[in-house]
């Protein structure tokens, strides 16, 4: 039975300023705190200090507003005539500046529409209210999303959502009532963008991001058996699939990659033998989408979905992210793949594994960015609620100094973070425009371009963002949570799905392949 809460006057709450009775105003509401100041994470004595006062200023100098939510338990009451003025309700749009993208913040875009507003704001709903609640637990707990919560999404059709537009969205009713032939790439990527949003990297990776990876060689490339299997049962989240290409000796230099898939002489099946390592989610998919040697050299390399089996077994790699990504280090010894499990013909694995790498470095860029941006956010508010040497932090011209690092570019005064998401929803128009064999001449030089250049701002935002946090950017737990996340987590996008260095040479070779034979200086 819920308690009754009652309206007090502040001199009422005034009255309990004891150890005996110890009330509490944070932000108009009124919380009983006697029982609990022995517990207080903080030290008691700290907490009884302000018994009998408004304590906001005090709370929000040392504690999220999510502390809040946890602890309703001791609210008793609030102030008679006054409201809450902090609202963080689920599914909200942040106030903060350039928390939001700016379409979502009153300005024109000539690229979101009503359909990707309502996509937006059901996303956010449905990962605010059935995503977040166990989000930080889990991630600190190194626990990937349950099945269950897979399910969920799959119903919801955000897991077919995070492979784009396409037939598959046919069988799923959409988030915020969008049909399949209106979906883009705008709707696509605020799928990702969302869960990004999280701030818990690990457990973010591992709701469904060796999905976005590993299957769609199988949709654009699988058997009609297979893909008829496959897709549906992954798509409703019943099962889960990964993308199994590098090895201990083999990361961005796909050609090196030793495992081998040789056919029995029946020609029924081939066996495979290899490791594979770093794989996302790989600790509990039961589908490996796998880059095989079955001949010699580049054009020797094969794609085979292979099925969790005897001879398949995956162990967990401990990297800086949660262990909850359930990255993991794969053998196979002698694991036995019927053939109409090929993807593509044999020796065309390079074209099938290229054919992704666009799409797999867009969504990485989409979702680095939206981290970025959930750490400038952070640093705004922390900037303000802050005070050190008697006044807030964004008072300190230092603090807004670097503050305008990370939304500026060096000295010239265009924004780091809005800089990127500009060109990033340029070449998502182009994606929304182009066909995908014009999308692979044209876009893997400027997406290659854009991913280095945003794991670079990434590299910028914490940096600023942990001399803004001080020793809380280090600190697990508490304000500067999101942003040790962050600092521990964005060199990921910097090295999966092609190194920065690697980028940057794509980058330029492709420009160099439009080079006009007749320019001069
Ligand atoms: C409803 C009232 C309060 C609740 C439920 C509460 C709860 C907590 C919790 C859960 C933590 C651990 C924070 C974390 O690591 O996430 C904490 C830390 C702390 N609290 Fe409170 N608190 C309350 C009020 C206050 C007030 C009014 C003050 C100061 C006057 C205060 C001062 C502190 C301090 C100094 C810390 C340690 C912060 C740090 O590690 O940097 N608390 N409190």
């Amino acid at each position: 039975m819920s308690k009754e809460l009652k309206t007090l006057t502040r001199q009422e709450v005034a009255a309990h300023n004891t150890a005996k009775s110890a009330w509490i105003i944070v932000d108009s509401i009124v919380y009983d705190i006697t029982n609990f100041a022995a517990m207080h994470p903080g030290g008691e004595q700290i907490i009884l200090e302000v018994a009998g006062k408004d304590a906001t200023e005090a709370f929000y100098s040392f504690h999220r507003h999510e502390v809040l939510s946890k602890y309703k338990r001791l609210v008793i009451g609030s102030i008679v005539n006054e409201k809450p003025k902090i609202t963080m309700g689920t599914g909200d749009l942040s106030k903060v500046p350039y928390a939001e993208e700016s379409y979502l913040q009153g300005f024109y875009s000539p690229y979101y529409t009503d359909s990707h507003r309502r996509f937006h704001a059901a996303v956010r709903k449905f990962v605010d209210e059935v995503i977040r609640p166990d989000a930080v637990a889990n991630d600190d707990a190194g626990k990937a999303g349950p099945i269950d919560l897979y399910r969920k999404m799959g119903e919801v059709g955000h897991l077919a959502a995070r492979i784009g537009p396409g037939e598959h969205l046919k069988a799923f009713n959409l988030l915020g009532g969008v049909k399949a032939e209106e979906f883009d790439y705008f709707h696509e990527i605020i799928a990702h963008q969302e869960l990004s949003r999280l701030g818990t990297h690990g457990y973010s990776e591992s709701l469904a991001s060796g999905m976005v990876i590993g299957l769609p060689p199988v949709i654009h490339f699988g058997s009609k058996q297979v893909k008829d299997r496959v897709v549906g049962e992954v798509l409703r989240g019943e099962k889960r699939i990964c993308l199994a290409i590098t090895e201990p000796h083999v990361g961005s230099d796909v050609a090196g990659i030793k495992t081998t898939a040789t056919k029995t002489p029946d020609g029924k099946f081939y066996i495979v033998n290899g490791l594979k390592k770093w794989i996302t989610n790989g600790v509990f998919a039961d589908y490996f989408s796998t880059a095989v040697r079955t001949g010699d050299g580049p054009g020797g390399i094969s794609m085979l979905l292979v099925e969790r089996g005897p001879g398949l077994e995956t162990r967990s790699i401990k990297t800086s992210s949660s262990s909850a990504s359930s990255t993991a280090y794969v053998t196979m010894e002698n694991v036995k793949v019927p053939v109409e499990n090929l993807l593509g013909r044999e020796g065309m694995g390079f074209q099938v594994i290229m054919y992704n790498f666009n799409h797999e470095r867009w969504v990485m860029i989409g979702a680095i960015i939206r981290a970025c941006r959930y750490v400038v956010e952070e640093c705004f508010k922390w900037a303000h609620q802050r005070k050190v040497f008697g006044k807030k932090l964004i008072e300190q011209p230092v603090i807004r100094n670097k503050l305008a690092h990370m939304l500026t570019f060096g000295n010239v005064q265009i924004a780091e973070v809005e800089a990127v998401q500009n060109w990033f929803e340029n070449i998502t128009y182009q994606m929304n425009k182009m066909s995908y064999k014009e999308q692979s001449q044209k876009l893997a030089g400027p997406i290659a371009l854009l991913k280095l250049q945003s794991t670079r701002v990434a590299h910028n935002v914490s940096d600023n963002a942990c001399q803004i946090f001080g020793g809380r950017g280090i600190t697990k737990t508490g304000m500067g949570r999101i942003i040790e996340t962050f600092q521990r987590t964005y060199k990921f996008s910097a090295i999966l799905g092609g190194s920065e260095e690697i980028m940057a040479d794509l980058g330029v070779r492709q420009a160099m392949k439009f080079f006009p034979a007749d320019a001069r200086l």
